[in-house]
């Protein structure tokens, strides 16, 4: 069982906020997430629910004048990350810890070609040749399963699509030696049959080196199809956790059953898309009880006050954040 492996990540009790005119958005509110080695994790939830910035966080990526922490550590690989230097994470992100973001082309440079910046980022991680960085570069791609791996060291970004700029980032992400990738939509602006090409590789590569992804997302259909456990994500907080497969077949949220009634599967199976009624609340002003209750169909008096997150009796590793559902423990 994934609990009992060492964890790469772990989120506690984490709770911050981003200091706005007026006010502040209270963008995350008691999250506990951890990742286990060698595991695929999924974060799902709509727009604003969190997921940005919780990885952003993880990797030490977010400016620190941006916001503020009320409370709770997050520890990446040993490294605590909330309160290390800049030179310590910057050591990890090029060791030990990567992190693929959505649009590859903001990643790469647009003037330089793909061959000079893979080198380069070889040549800041491991003491090689230029001439044997660049073999490297092209081992790494023949890994993502690039044939012509010469070739595409030769182009400039733009000429590449959009599936092959994300198989070369993916590449880089693996240059070093990642215990954790965390891959943030990574395939949201492809078409679907390279999305499932490239999150393939993705899970082929991370199998091969023995690293974790955290995989971030708003498509219950990619959590079904290429994580082992998900968190799905509301206004900031974790309200349902557990394995993947156990929770997709049985959701106990009511908003994880809107996601998944929202999927697109089922509309093209001729049921009709389901989005979800109204929209996510305002985080300068959050709801004091469970933040889901006011477009929730199923809520009662009690949903006024807050749910904590308690494991279900049928399955010890299921927890969901709802007092509707019969509860054990708080998890
Ligand atoms: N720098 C910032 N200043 C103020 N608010 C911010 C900042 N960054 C994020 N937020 C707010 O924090 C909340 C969570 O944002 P986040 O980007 O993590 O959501 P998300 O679930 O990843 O959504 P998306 O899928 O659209 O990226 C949102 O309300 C967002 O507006």
């Amino acid at each position: 069982m994934a609990q009992h492996k060492v964890a790469v990540l772990e989120i506690e009790d984490l709770s911050m906020e981003f200091p706005v005119y007026g006010g502040a958005v209270r963008a995350l509110d008691g999250v506990n997430l951890n990742v286990a080695q060698g595991e695929m994790v999924g974060v799902v939830g709509e727009s604003g629910c969190g997921k940005s910035v919780t990885s952003l966080l993880a990797m030490g990526l977010l400016p620190r004048q941006d916001y503020r922490v009320r409370s709770g550590r997050i520890t990446l690989l040993d490294t605590d990350v909330l309160n290390a230097s800049e030179s310590t994470l910057v050591t990890m992100r090029g060791q030990r810890a990567a992190m693929i973001f959505q649009e590859p082309l903001t990643a790469l440079n647009p003037t330089r070609r793909i061959g000079s910046q893979m080198i380069e980022v070889i040549r800041r991680r491991r003491l090689l040749s230029r001439s044997a960085a660049r073999t490297e570069a092209a081992r790494l791609l023949g890994e993502m399963r690039i044939a012509d791996a010469d070739e595409v060291l030769r182009r400039y970004p733009f000429e590449l699509s959009g599936g092959m700029r994300q198989r070369v980032l993916i590449a880089l992400a693996f240059s070093g030696d990642p215990a954790i990738v965390i891959a943030d939509e990574p395939t949201t602006a492809l078409d679907v049959t390279v999305q499932r090409q490239v999150l393939g590789l993705l899970r082929e590569r991370a199998r091969q080196a023995g690293a974790a992804v955290m995989l971030i997302t708003h498509d219950m259909g990619v959590v079904a199809q290429y994580t082992d456990r998900v968190y799905v994500m509301y206004a900031g907080r974790v309200v349902e956790s557990g394995g993947t497969r156990e929770v997709l077949s049985s959701p106990a949220h009511p908003y994880t059953r809107a996601l998944l009634a929202a999927l697109p599967e089922r509309a093209t199976a001729g049921a009709p898309l389901d989005a979800i009624p109204g929209s996510v609340p305002d985080l300068r002003d959050p709801p004091a009880g469970c933040a889901y209750a006011p477009r929730c169909a199923e809520a009662q008096p009690v949903c006024a006050r807050r749910p904590p997150m308690r494991v279900l009796e049928r399955a010890p590793s299921h927890a969901v954040a709802c007092w509707l559902v019969d509860g054990q423990e708080e998890a």
